[in-house]
């Protein structure tokens, strides 16, 4: 007998087992990624979702925290066509509900074919299906959730120094930062100043940083609006990079603007082309909203299979955005340059300031 349900905004309620239970809403998406669970789960940009894994098995090297790209699980609820103990007690002890037994591949063909789509679960012994459309009527479009950054950012700006230090400071909008960004950066020698999503053009000002960097997050791109002025405040003045929400926001902040996709890019083998080397790299992708109007910035790389922007550069402006992730784990790791691209641009334009 079931004791979990999933209701779909089409109307169905698909019945599942309960691994973690409890009662949930958001917007229903999936990946395509085999591996990296433990990445995803606490990719901060997978707030007010729901996971649904398209690999089968979910679960089978563990869970390890030093593989967590924040401090919590991040999406609202996981559905797998089968999870392992340790992911499913791992998601129980943190409150997050889970359930398996279910044909992902049902879920995965509706929600290629009618969009990503509000989705209530209600899973554990008392579960009902009636629970379920009660909690996916009760969820909201995800341009709604208008003050999402709050969920995700750190309160107080942070430092992260590098044990090897080059001289370069990041200032670092936190919109809902994977770990994994700020240590690419730390990495290559950078110190970086993590600030909120809402901080001022007066907080950066105040670390005299030499590169703007906007990080990836949860949500509408448009919702940013804090983020979106300290970017304009600063363009021409500083560098500026980004990575997925912050390819959108600094996009969206020179005068381009973004878009919803249908279903979007999640997944760790989105082929991407250089347009200006005709060179093909594999990348791992998390987003549901894509840039639509590039504003001054130039396309110099698009998804094979879509045609869609995945990375803008100005050399007028020294802006350099990514959609996907180059820092991503377990990988691939085909495009982890862009962080020395990153730190070029800093050290450059600092070179021509003070020339
Ligand atoms: N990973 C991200 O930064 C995602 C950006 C944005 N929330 C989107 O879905 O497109």
């Amino acid at each position: 007998m079931s004791d979990a349900y999933i209701a779909l905004a089409d109307g169905r309620v698909l019945e599942a087992r309960a691994r973690s239970p409890g009662r949930t809403r958001g917007e229903l998406v999936f990946t395509t990624a085999y591996t990296g669970y433990e990445e995803s789960l606490t990719d901060p940009s997978y707030a007010e979702q729901i996971l649904t894994f398209s690999y089968p098995l979910i679960g089978n090297y563990g869970v390890r925290s030093e593989r967590f790209e924040s401090e919590s699980v991040q999406p609202r609820a996981a559905i797998a066509r089968e999870l392992t103990d340790d992911v499913a007690d791992w998601l129980a002890g943190e409150g997050v509900p889970a359930v398996d037994h279910v044909d992902t591949r049902e879920i995965v063909t509706t929600v290629r074919e009618e969009g990503a789509m509000a989705c209530g679960i209600a899973a554990g012994p008392d579960a009902t299906p009636e629970d379920a459309v009660e909690e996916m009527e009760a969820c909201k479009p995800m341009s709604d959730h208008v003050d999402i950054g709050a969920q995700v950012s750190v309160a107080e700006p942070t430092v992260h120094e590098s044990a090897d230090g080059v001289g370069v400071d990041v200032a670092m909008l936190d919109c809902g930062a994977k770990g994994s960004i700020v240590s690419s950066l730390t990495e290559r020698g950078a110190d970086v100043h993590v600030l909120p999503y809402d901080a001022t053009p007066e907080d950066v000002a105040a670390i005299d940083p030499d590169v703007l960097f906007v990080s990836n997050g949860p949500g509408d791109p448009e919702n940013f609006v804090a983020a979106q002025e300290v970017v304009d405040e600063f363009a021409g003045e500083l560098p500026l990079a980004g990575i997925c929400l912050g390819q959108q926001v600094i996009t969206s902040a020179l005068g381009g603007s973004t878009e919803k996709m249908a279903f979007g890019h999640r997944g760790v083998n989105q082929p991407v082309k250089d347009l200006r080397t005709d060179k093909v790299v594999m990348t791992t992708q998390n987003h549901g909203y894509t840039v639509a109007d590039t504003g001054p910035l130039e396309v110099t790389q698009v998804n094979v299979n879509d045609d869609t922007v995945e990375g803008l550069d100005s050399e007028e402006l020294d802006v350099i955005t990514r959609q996907y992730h180059p820092e991503a784990n377990p990988g691939p790791h085909d495009s982890l340059g862009f962080f020395d691209e990153v730190l070029d641009l800093a050290t450059s334009s600092r070179r021509v300031a003070a020339d």
